[in-house]
């Protein structure tokens, strides 16, 4: 008999009792092969989660979990073009954008796959010209500054991809991102940059974003005013769904690259939102980036549930959130040039999982997204690694390692992989009172010394980890990581029966923003808000004395 979902939950509850006080460490003596079996892999991309309290027992209830919530026919379902983002009555498809195979995939009946393909081919044709010194500015000199403006999905995905694959830039021009709409961000940006060899680019799936929008006309303005008026044209190139609103911008018609409606802003990177990219790595760098995330989606859409690799990063997530209560995640990749990493990752999974009804609109019945948070190791070893290895709170946390680096720099890289694992052991192994009292004991220490000590030295281990090992960062194995990334979202959104693809959540705040402005720039009256608001209001306006 199948079970249903609340007893899979009920069970999977109960092997959580058994295993809760069992150190994770106890689980290798009992299974020697507990390595090879907890760790999977796509080509040399590895995953271990055998640092984790999973067992064989609790992976198959995980397993039964993800097919009693239909995981594999709502994943089948997003592949086939479906519109599986019903608040917005949209597809889900950036898996199209990747789709180097050229599989036709149908949005209402017709195959989008030669509008992707044009539309890839206009953006690298486009970043190899402006590498190669062929499109130039206004006054014939060729770009050596590329400045993005756009925010969120428009920003982090190709920020963080252009940081993670400088290496590979060879000469090509810097990229720089500006999102803010604080004035801080564009300024301190165009402070070192020169209008005559500057070409911006204007990223917003809507056109309409007020960050991204009064960032473009401040820059405008520095074109227009240190050049001229003419010169806007060509110095801007925009990356839109909303083709007329970048015309009217003032954006010649071939430098508008256009993208649809079935890409989801966190989800844009690989649409022509990655034109920074692609000119900082190359037309060739960037669809190897795409070839990547496209080996990963082939990985997703064919293996088995139980080989495949984001459905079993998800499942742990699950056991992590729903089962054991842990309410945050951590990303630490030891890799200073995946810093925007979690940044990234943070908007991907919280903009997508931080949901409370499901797609029916009942209240969600199991937890859903954890808080995401993260940043590169070793520097995050010194700040806030003390928490997770004996604070109250219990954190998962992925690490990410490339076994090659870059560049060839003594052992820099021996010490960081060596961090890297040392981290994953202590979390796992811990260190016990008894332990600690040899130790200290050891060193001559008095006896009450010692019992005085002692419990602070105290590492409890068996805390979850997963480690991502793989040969080394490059644009296919940013892809297929982010790729990986995206669809243990989707599985753990799958399971919790949401909609992983709409963001009513920040509708709020940016309506209560208009209506702020006016009451900040324009000096209306604030009664129709909050006390406290209200309340703020007036000492702004007492400290700025109108
Ligand atoms: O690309 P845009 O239309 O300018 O949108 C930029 C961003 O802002 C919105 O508020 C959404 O929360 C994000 O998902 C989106 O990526």
């Amino acid at each position: 008999m199948t079970r249903t979902v609340p007893a899979i939950l009920r069970d999977l509850k109960a092997r959580w009792a058994d295993l809760k006080d069992l150190p994770v460490r106890a689980l290798f003596d009992d299974d020697p092969a507990r390595f090879a079996d907890f760790s999977v892999s796509q080509g040399d991309l590895l995953a271990d989660l055998s640092k984790t309290a999973l067992t064989r027992e609790v992976f198959s209830d995980l397993l039964a979990l993800a097919e009693a919530t239909g995981v594999a026919e709502k994943r089948d379902a997003m592949f086939a073009g479906q519109k599986i983002n019903t608040t917005e009555d949209r597809a889900v498809l950036h898996v199209a954008l990747r789709n180097r195979s050229n599989r036709p995939i149908e949005v209402d009946g017709a195959d989008v796959m030669p509008d992707v393909n044009e539309v890839l081919e206009r953006v690298c044709d486009f970043a190899d010209k402006i590498r190669a010194g062929r499109i130039r500015g206004a006054t014939g000199l060729p770009f050596t500054d590329v400045v993005n403006i756009g925010i969120g999905g428009s920003d982090l995905g190709p920020a963080m991809a252009a940081r993670a694959l400088s290496p590979y830039r060879e000469g090509g021009p810097r990229v720089h991102f500006v999102s803010n709409v604080d004035g801080a961000h564009i300024t301190d940006t165009l402070a070192d940059l020169t209008p005559e060899t500057t070409l911006f680019l204007i990223a917003s799936k809507t056109f309409t974003t007020l960050e991204t929008m009064t960032n473009a006309a401040s820059a405008r303005d520095w074109i227009a005013s240190k050049l001229t008026d003419r010169a806007v044209r060509s110095h801007f190139a925009a990356i839109s769904t909303n083709i007329s609103k970048a015309s009217e911008f003032g954006i010649a018609e071939d430098r508008v690259f256009g993208f649809w409606d079935w890409v989801g802003g966190r989800y844009s990177v690989w649409s022509a939102i990655g034109l920074p990219v692609a000119i900082s790595v190359g037309g060739a760098g960037f669809k190897a980036f795409l070839a990547g995330a496209h080996e990963m989606d082939e990985h997703f859409r064919t293996e088995p549930l139980g080989r495949n690799l984001p459905v079993l990063m998800a499942l742990a997530g699950i056991w992590h959130r729903d089962i054991c209560g842990f309410a945050t995640h951590a990303v630490v990749p030891y890799d200073q040039r995946l810093e925007l990493f979690a940044a990234h990752l943070q908007q991907l999974d919280m903009e997508s999982n931080g949901k409370r009804v499901t797609l029916s609109g009942e209240p969600a019945t199991m937890e859903t997204g954890p808080v995401v948070w993260g940043a590169p190791g070793t520097n995050a070893q010194h700040a806030f690694f003390q928490l997770l290895h004996q604070g109250t709170e219990v954190v998962p946390i992925d690490f990410l390692v490339a076994a090659e680096p870059q560049e060839n720099l003594g052992d820099h890289h021996d010490k960081l992989i060596a961090n890297c694992f040392a981290q994953s052991a202590a979390l796992m192994v811990g260190r016990d009172i008894d332990e600690v009292r040899a130790q200290l004991s050891e060193k001559g220490m008095e006896p009450e010394a010692v019992e005085a000590l002692a419990p602070h030295k105290v590492f409890p281990g068996s805390r979850p980890t997963v480690t991502l090992l793989y040969k080394t960062l490059d644009p296919r194995t940013l892809g297929r990581l982010l790729a990986l990334y995206e669809h243990r979202v989707f599985v753990q959104g799958a399971v919790w029966g949401i909609n992983s693809f709409d963001q009513w959540g920040v509708e709020l705040g940016k309506e209560l923003a208009a209506s702020l402005l006016g009451i900040v720039r324009d000096g209306a009256s604030p009664e129709e808000h909050d006390p406290s608001t209200a309340g703020l209001v007036a000492h702004l306006r007492s400290l700025r004395g109108r």
